[in-house]
């Protein structure tokens, strides 16, 4: 199937946080600066950079993480069921034509303990701590370093100041992700194209690639994710926010081959009511104000009765 073909090797930059020894102790450190000016440039050419975590995550975390999503999606089809949620995206989805091979769930706020318990009893009625616990400091973690990565993108322009406001105004969705291992030999569609709509997500998965992202210059390239590193995305909010300093890649899903793919993405998203008003100094006669301000919220709602590739400059371009 010629529409679903990405060849090309991903040349997406890699950026290892661990072993130059970058982490929220060595803030201010040339080593910190430097890494600020690869994630900014990363985020503003590719809309998305690999970063080697290493033993930021412990390897028993990882694998723990990776058994609890499996123990997840093995439940029966009527407890997933019960996970609704009036939040686009939030509910359990599973059996979706567009997307067959896919089954779904955002749980809001697992970096909160009691929000993670919540879920566990919703799913495992008996209890479940093990679950809670993994699902709690997996994106406790991974929240901790999209906290990481906006920080530095803020540093590198030099408008830290936004740092806390911001910071202060975000919520949290951890996704879980099953794909099924597609039929017939062939190669299929895991999840649709799309730019993510929030701030920023870290995406981790298990041993089977799938990701696909579009370059600027218009070629679907696969992304080979090894072991112990997750993929950043920049998202519509951050795109919007940064006055379009910083991209948003569309990326996809392809399924290959007969292994299931596991995958669980931190999204980082404003909280409903913020509104994202593109700063001052996003702003000068070679950058030319491209967003109105707008709520998170309503350009969700927007988005999911009007799907599109232009959902952002439709709704909020000037
Ligand atoms: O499963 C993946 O690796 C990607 C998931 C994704 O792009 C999303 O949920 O927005
Ligand atoms: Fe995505």
């Amino acid at each position: 199937m010629a529409q679903i073909m990405a060849t090309e090797a991903a040349q997406i930059p890699v950026l290892d946080f661990c072993k130059g020894g970058v982490g929220l102790e060595q803030e201010g450190s040339e080593r910190w600066k430097e890494m600020s000016r690869k994630v900014r440039k990363a985020c503003e050419n590719h809309g998305c950079f690999l970063l080697m975590y290493g033993e930021l995550i412990p390897m028993s975390l990882r694998d723990e993480m990776l058994m609890a999503t499996k123990a997840l999606f093995d439940l029966p089809e009527d407890i997933k069921q019960k996970h609704r949620s009036s939040k686009p995206y939030c509910s359990y989805s599973g059996n979706c034509s567009v997307i067959p091979l896919s089954q779904s769930f955002g749980i809001n706020d697992t970096t909160n303990l009691n929000a993670a318990q919540a879920f566990t009893n919703l799913m495992w009625p008996q209890g479940n701590p093990r679950f809670c616990e993994t699902i709690n400091s997996m994106s406790s973690k991974m929240l901790e370093l999209n906290f990481i990565v906006l920080r530095m993108i803020l540093e590198s322009f030099g408008i830290e100041k936004y740092y806390d406001s911001q910071v202060a105004n975000t919520a949290n969705v951890f996704r879980l992700m099953k794909y099924k291992v597609p039929p017939n030999d062939d190669a299929a569609i895991g999840l649709v194209p799309h730019t993510d709509k929030n701030i920023l997500t870290l995406l981790f998965q298990n041993d089977v690639q799938g990701l696909e992202v579009l370059t600027k210059e218009g070629n679907w390239v696969q992304v080979e994710i090894p072991e112990g590193s997750f993929v950043v995305m920049v998202g519509d909010a951050l795109k919007a926010w940064s006055n379009g300093r910083l991209y948003a890649a569309r990326h996809r899903v392809t399924m290959r081959g007969d292994k299931e793919r596991y995958s669980a993405g931190l999204f980082l998203l404003p909280k409903e009511e913020m509104v994202i008003e593109v700063p001052q100094e996003f702003i000068d006669k070679d950058h030319p104000l491209l967003y109105r301000p707008f709520k998170y919220a309503d350009y969700l709602t927007y988005f999911v009765s009007n799907v599109s590739d232009d959902a952002l400059e439709i709704y909020a371009g000037v």
